[in-house]
């Protein structure tokens, strides 16, 4: 299965606004989502992480400012090779300005007006907690479509 990288820049601590972009290109296109995509050979999380997030969004950021926030487990029964891992990252302090990029455009929402609706159907079952700065793990199995949710388990520490 696939491992992939999924950062969520965030102003406040406790969390008041997130970046999400919009996917331009790709799987999950249409859709907001957080930063990130697939761990290259030989390469580590947090390096694929920092990457990933600048192809994106142009920021820049500092292995050390990642904040772990979990692993989630996507399983798409239909079609198995969209199967992946995610590994999940908050951070606070980054350098530069989100800017709109071939694969992504971004936009900052406050906490209350996160756009579920126009995101992965599994994620407001994590992202609460995460933002609360809980540390999650689960497994998500997405039904025939690949869009709803068939069965979902989240444990938070
Ligand atoms: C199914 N429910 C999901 N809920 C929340 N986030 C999800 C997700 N499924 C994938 N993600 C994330 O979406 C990003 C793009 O992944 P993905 O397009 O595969 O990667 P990458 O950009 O390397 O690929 P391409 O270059 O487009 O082929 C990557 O952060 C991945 O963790």
């Amino acid at each position: 299965m696939r491992s992939t990288t999924l950062c969520l820049p965030v102003q406040g601590n406790p969390a008041q606004k997130i970046l999400l972009g919009m996917k331009k290109t790709g799987f999950g296109h249409g859709k907001y989502n957080g930063f990130g995509g697939k761990i290259e050979d030989g390469e580590t999380t947090l390096a694929a992480a920092l990457r990933e997030l600048a192809e994106e969004c142009g920021i820049l950021a500092k292995e050390a400012d990642l904040r772990p926030a979990g692993e989630l487990t996507f399983i798409f029964p239909a079609n198995p090779e969209y199967d992946h891992d995610v590994h999940i990252y908050t951070l606070t302090d980054w350098q530069g300005e989100p800017k709109e990029t071939d694969e992504m455009k971004p936009a900052w929402f406050e906490i209350a007006d996160i756009p579920y609706n126009d995101m992965w159907a599994s994620d407001n079952y994590w992202l609460p907690a995460v933002l609360k700065g809980k540390k999650i793990k689960g497994r998500v199995i997405f039904a025939e479509n690949n869009e709803d949710v068939d069965d979902i388990t989240i444990r938070t520490e």
